[in-house]
Parts: structure tokens; sequence; C-alpha cells
């Protein structure tokens, strides 16, 4: 049988670069979304107008995100819309494409870099064609951790996050790192830059290119409780091992956020 998805895959490359022909400008119409500090933009819009345009057999849907055994394009047109606002120089594009509810293939445009990332089930990751893969290091204490603190300010919320930071940190780690985008957080776990990266409160936009990317890089993408990823949960870990992802978690005080397909808190089983 051909190749179903093969053209698609290298469809969505061809589209995130053209996506990602975005330039910094100060005069750019700054809009607001879920917080005051959860930034969106009119080139957001206009860069997803782009890819929606490119992408076959598109239908946008209002609704939120509901995850079908259709085939169904993932797409954050800009991740990092603050890093975007203010100029700081990490910002991606993050297509990706899932099949029966499975996520087939991811591209991340890291466009200011001009880094193509690119992954498929059982193909391999690659940066601008070149084989990627996660680092081999498997202790904690020689580890460069991600986490970012996201858009919700509430100060019990933002509480743990710190609190986990500190305790991780003083594990101690090598260094705690944040981009300000999930997608390309995702691609530096990938090529070995750092060991993990874990986050609650993203979206399944942020993070579904990435853990393609990442799998195929030979690395590892979880609940942040250890149990398996799960797209909308809004909560992802992802590591080059599983011994730097237990240390993490043991570190990580969870709190609850509204899934992204609206349906109520599941619990999700540890698999340490
Ligand atoms: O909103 P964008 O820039 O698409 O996505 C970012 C989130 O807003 C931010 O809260 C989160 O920390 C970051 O990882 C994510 O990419
Ligand atoms: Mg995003």
């Amino acid at each position: 049988m051909a190749d179903e998805w093969q053209e698609a895959y290298e469809f969505a490359v061809e589209v995130a670069r053209k996506a990602g022909m975005v330039k910094i400008d100060k005069e750019m119409k700054v809009l607001t979304k879920s917080s005051t500090v959860d930034l969106v933009t009119k080139t957001d819009e206009r860069v997803e107008k782009i890819i929606i345009e490119q992408l076959p057999c598109t239908e946008s849907t209002e609704k939120g995100c509901e995850l079908t055994d259709a085939p169904t394009w993932i797409i954050d047109p800009v991740d990092g819309t603050t890093n975007f606002v203010h100029g700081f120089p990490f910002v991606a594009v993050s297509i990706a494409f899932a099949v029966k509810k499975e996520l087939e293939f991811g591209v991340v445009y890291s466009c200011l870099e001009d880094k193509m990332y690119r992954a498929r089930n059982g193909k391999g990751a690659f940066c601008n064609d070149e084989p990627i893969s996660v680092s081999d290091v498997k202790d904690i204490t020689k580890s460069i951790i991600i986490s970012e603190h996201g858009t919700d300010r509430t100060p019990a919320k933002v509480e743990k996050i710190f609190s986990t930071m500190q305790k991780i940190l003083c594990i101690p780690v090598h260094g705690l790192r944040g981009s300000g985008t999930a997608a390309t957080n995702m691609c530096l776990v990938a090529t070995g830059a750092v060991e993990a990266f874990f986050e609650i409160g993203i979206h399944c936009w942020d993070v579904a290119a990435g853990a393609v990317i990442v799998r195929e890089a030979g690395g590892i993408v979880l609940d942040v409780s250890g149990g398996p990823f799960d797209l909308m949960s809004r909560r992802m870990l992802s590591a080059n091992h599983e011994d730097i992802a237990k240390r993490i978690i043991k570190e990580i005080e969870v709190f609850e956020v509204p899934r992204d397909d609206g349906v109520k808190h599941l619990q999700q089983p540890s698999s340490f």
C-alpha cells in the first residue's frame, strides 16, 4: 500500500516554512485570550489563515478541541506569542496530524532560528534534515530541565509552579531553563540540549507536534503523574530517559486545569 500520509507530511513542512515568514513588528495589534497575560496578535490570526488555506481538507472549528477518528490537523500558528510581541527570539509554528486519535507526524518551525524540526511515526526525527536524538544523560544532577510558568497567575498555582521549580533546582540540577514556547522546548529535549521539559496548563496545539518529535528522537512523553500522555489533559512531561522523568515526577506539585476537550478531569495511573 502506498505511504498514505507521506505527502501530507512533506506538505506540512512547506506550509510551516511559509507560515514562519513572520516579522517582528513593533506596531502589531496585541489582544488577550484567557487572561491579561495570555496574548494573541493579528499575526497569529494571519498565520493561522495562511496555514488553514493551504492544508488539504481542513474544516476549522470554533468549538474548541475534540479529537475524533477523522484525520485531524492540530495547529499553533505562533507558539511563543509573548516572545513574538516582545522580540524575544524564540517563536515557532507547530503543525501536527493525527489519525484515529493517534499522532502521525509533527512539524515545528522555529522561525527566528530558521530550524525546521520534523518527525513521523517510525521514520525518525530531524532538524534541518539532520537526524536528531535525545541526550544520554541519566543522572538528574547532570541535567538541564525546562519548565514554564504559563499564563495563569492564580497565586496558589504560581506558588505550586515555583515550589516545584525550587525543589528541582535544589536536587540540584545543572540548570533550569525556558524558551517561552512549548513546541521549541520539546525540540530542545529532542536534540539533547536539555534532558526534560514539563508544564501544566499548555494546550494540545502547543505540544502535539513536539510529542512526535521527542518520541522519534528516542525520548518519552508522559503525563506529569507518570501515567500515559493525554493530549487533551493540558499536562505533559517529555524526557530523554525514564530515570530523569521519574526523578522529576517525585517533585512535581500537580494542580488541576480544565481539559481542552471539556471532559471532567481523568485520574492518570502512574506507570512508574
Ligand atoms: O500562547 P502560546 O504562545 O501559543 O503558547 C505558550 C503559552 O501561552 C504559555 O502559557 C506556555 O508557557 C508556553 O509553553 C506556550 O508555548
Ligand atoms: Mg502555543
